[in-house]
């Protein structure tokens, strides 16, 4: 397990408003390292990518061709629910990628706090499955996709999540993400 990625700084922000924490989630290849390392740029909050907080076992289980089950995700989601509370504790608006397939894992990370919201990242099996066969020199194999879509749980409207496509490029996805942000005005930038 590595250390998460280091973080962007915080731009200094004289509003003192709570902090947010977006979970941009979805099944492996829906784009969410690309575009949650993106978004957190433009917004200059702090990143982590979920894949970090893997132990070396379950990456090589996947690589293997094996999917992790309930029992491996938990400590996987415990290290990031802990990272989530020290951003949002530390003041710091954060964006971290984690597919959080399953509602009972998005509960993991969001807890009862209003201040981390959901962003799903929503594509088709078939453009999923073409962008997995051209990516080259990632852990994961293309044949857990199917057991990636037989554990997605899509957020309930309960959830209030920020649903996007995945059809566009990744520039137009975060500007997507973003205009649905309750952000003050020249937060985003690039
Ligand atoms: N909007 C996009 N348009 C075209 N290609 C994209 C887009 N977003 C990501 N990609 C590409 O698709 C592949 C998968 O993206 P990425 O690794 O970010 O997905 P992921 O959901 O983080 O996958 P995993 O969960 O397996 O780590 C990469 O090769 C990436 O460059
Ligand atoms: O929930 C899971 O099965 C795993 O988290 C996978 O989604 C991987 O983390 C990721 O997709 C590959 O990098």
């Amino acid at each position: 397990m590595t250390a998460p990625r280091s973080s962007a700084p915080q731009a200094a922000d004289s509003r003192a408003v709570a902090p947010t924490v977006l979970v941009v989630m979805g099944v492996s290849g829906s784009g969410k390292s690309t575009v949650a390392a993106l978004l957190a740029e433009r917004l200059g909050w702090t990143f982590a990518d979920g894949d970090d907080f893997h132990t070396q076992e379950s990456i090589a289980r996947m690589r293997d061709g094996h999917p992790l089950d309930d029992a491996a995700r938990q400590p996987w989601l415990g290290r990031i629910r802990a990272w989530i509370d020290a951003r949002l504790a530390a003041g710091e608006n954060a964006v971290v990628a984690c597919s959080a397939l399953k509602r009972a894992y998005r509960r993991t990370l969001t807890g009862d706090s209003g201040q981390v919201r959901i962003v799903f990242l929503e594509g088709s099996r078939a453009v999923i499955q073409g962008r997995v066969q051209a990516r080259h020199g990632h852990f994961m194999p293309a044949s857990l996709l199917d057991s990636q879509f037989a554990a997605l749980e899509p957020p309930g409207p309960e959830e209030d999540p920020i649903t996007v496509g995945i059809e566009d490029g990744p520039d137009a996805i975060v500007a997507a993400v973003a205009a649905r942000l309750d952000l003050p005005a020249g937060d985003v930038c690039g």
